[in-house]
């Protein structure tokens, strides 16, 4: 796992590791990183670097940066956003070495942004901002894009676009919540510091790990039998597109219940299909909601699954139904996993507006609703009812698709019907998906069935990985 730190807790490490090192060692390693990152991205002919520099202790790396890169006969020129506060030590430092201050950072081959870094509180200032708008240059952030807020990755204006960004002791959540660039993390001894992460991301390898295959001894019945009640006389190819989600995530059995039988069995002649939930038989967990309506028989549907004292991954219409008749939570029997798929709009209608922190908004209502709400986005927030926080980022954006949520649905009904932890069970469907998007899309847009037909390679690829 890949632990993300916020800021709050980023600083209790560094004051506890500046307490045994000499003064200024700790930006001294940081800026000597984030320099030979920086000359790794000078490829060219021409080696010229031009620091836009803010007043603390990232303008600070940027100019100590310079200085390194000076060293090694990099022309480096550096304008001084806010000359009265600049790094002092930094600044002499960079004098000393050959650096130029400039009012303008004219004709360079890199541009290193040391505008700020975790003090960094709401957009860039107009006159950063206009520095910025001028670049024409490929840009190494320091610590995070400036602009972006470190712990949210909110973006409320102007800020950096960043090609590269280098941080230092640990990840902090902006570097998966918001584009960074490639991320390349110096280590500054801050390790032993820091407990355990405020939020976490799995490494493939980790997902391909949990993921349920069969055992020798298995059989159709031991891994778990997902059941779907999805779908509708309307809107059939949900009930087709989340069933054979399910199928292809795991071995074992899938059970559909309702409107759209004949649909499914088209598609999926191995689905044991049926056309109401009371008819369907025991399943280890139930997905419910894609497609399904939002009237009468879609609440009796919804009510059924959340009494059937399984696993529930509820998502689309459920989530509709859930926040317009609250009566229906009654249903559930406390501490039955259940797991909510929002996108921000249902989001919105089940706890109020996501607003700009993400992380904060999924674990209020994972809190709230003791679920684990998968709040849906490019990068997709996972919160327990526990208080743990796992975020998955897509490659591309490629699963923005009609259907794509459908797959997800089936996808994490599938794990869940393993027995896997519901937050593990969300976090791998996520990480899955976003990995099948990837593999079918190849650069060109794809339907939800293209991306569903790739879910056996993103398997693969995850459980190779
Ligand atoms: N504390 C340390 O020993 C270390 C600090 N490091 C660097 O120091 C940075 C933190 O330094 P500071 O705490 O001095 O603060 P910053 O350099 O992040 O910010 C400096 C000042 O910028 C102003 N500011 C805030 N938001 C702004 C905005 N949107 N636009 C323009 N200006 C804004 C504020 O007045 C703030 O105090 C880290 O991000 C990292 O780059 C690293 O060298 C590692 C070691
Ligand atoms: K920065």
């Amino acid at each position: 796992m890949r632990g993300l730190w916020t800021v709050e807790r980023v600083r209790a490490a560094e004051e506890r590791v500046m307490a045994r090192v000499p003064d200024g060692a700790l930006m001294r390693r940081a800026a000597f990183g984030a320099a030979r990152v920086a000359l790794g991205m000078l490829t060219g002919p021409r080696r010229r670097v031009g620091l836009l520099v803010g007043a603390g202790g990232n303008g600070g790396d940027a100019l100590w940066a310079g200085h390194y890169l000076r060293r090694r006969g990099v022309a480096v020129s550096a304008v001084l956003l806010r000359p009265d506060r600049a790094h002092a030590e930094g600044l002499a430092a960079f004098l000393r070495a050959g650096g130029r201050v400039v009012d303008r950072l004219g004709e360079v081959d890199l541009v290193v942004d040391g505008i700020v870094g975790l003090s960094a509180r709401g957009p860039l200032r107009p006159d950063a901002a206009e520095h910025v708008a001028a670049i024409d240059a490929p840009v190494l952030a320091v610590d995070l894009p400036s602009g972006i807020d470190p712990d949210t990755g909110a973006i409320a204006g102007p800020a950096v676009r960043a090609d590269v960004t280098v941080t230092f002791g640990c990840l902090k959540p902006v570097h998966a919540l918001a584009d960074c660039g490639r991320v390349e993390l110096v280590d500054i001894g801050l390790g032993p510091e820091l407990a355990g992460p405020d939020l976490a991301e799995l490494e493939d390898a980790e997902v391909g790990a949990h993921w349920p295959v069969p055992g020798r001894s298995d059989d159709k019945y031991t891994q778990g039998v997902t059941g779907i009640a999805a779908g509708s006389a309307t809107y059939p190819g949900a009930a087709v597109l989340a069933t054979g989600a399910a199928l292809l995530a795991t071995s074992g059995m899938v059970r559909y219940a309702g409107a759209a039988a004949e649909a499914v069995r088209a598609s999926w002649p191995e689905s044991i299909c049926t056309g109401s939930i009371t008819d369907a038989g025991r399943v280890q967990a139930w997905v419910v909601g894609p497609g399904l309506g939002t009237g009468l028989s879609a609440e009796g549907v919804l009510r059924a699954v959340l009494e059937a004292g399984v696993p529930v991954v509820a998502d689309a219409d459920a989530i509709t139904m859930l926040a317009n008749n609250p009566d229906l939570w009654d249903a559930r029997d406390p501490g039955t996993p259940l797991v909510l798929t929002p996108h921000d709009r249902e989001f919105e209608r089940l706890a109020g507006p996501v607003g700009e922190d993400r992380v904060a908004a999924a674990k209020r209502a994972a809190a709230r609703f003791d679920a684990v709400v998968l709040l849906k986005g490019n990068t997709t927030v996972l919160a327990g009812p526990d208080g743990r926080v796992l975020v998955n980022r897509a490659g591309g954006g490629w699963a923005a698709t009609a259907g794509s949520g459908d797959v997800l649905s089936g996808l994490v009904g599938a794990l869940l019907a393993a027995r896997l932890d519901p937050l593990l069970a969300a976090a791998c469907a996520a990480r899955a998906h976003a990995t099948a998007a990837d593999l079918a899309s190849r650069g060109a847009p794809i339907p939800a069935s293209a991306l569903l037909r790739a879910v056996p390679d993103a398997i693969r690829a995850l459980r190779s990985g």
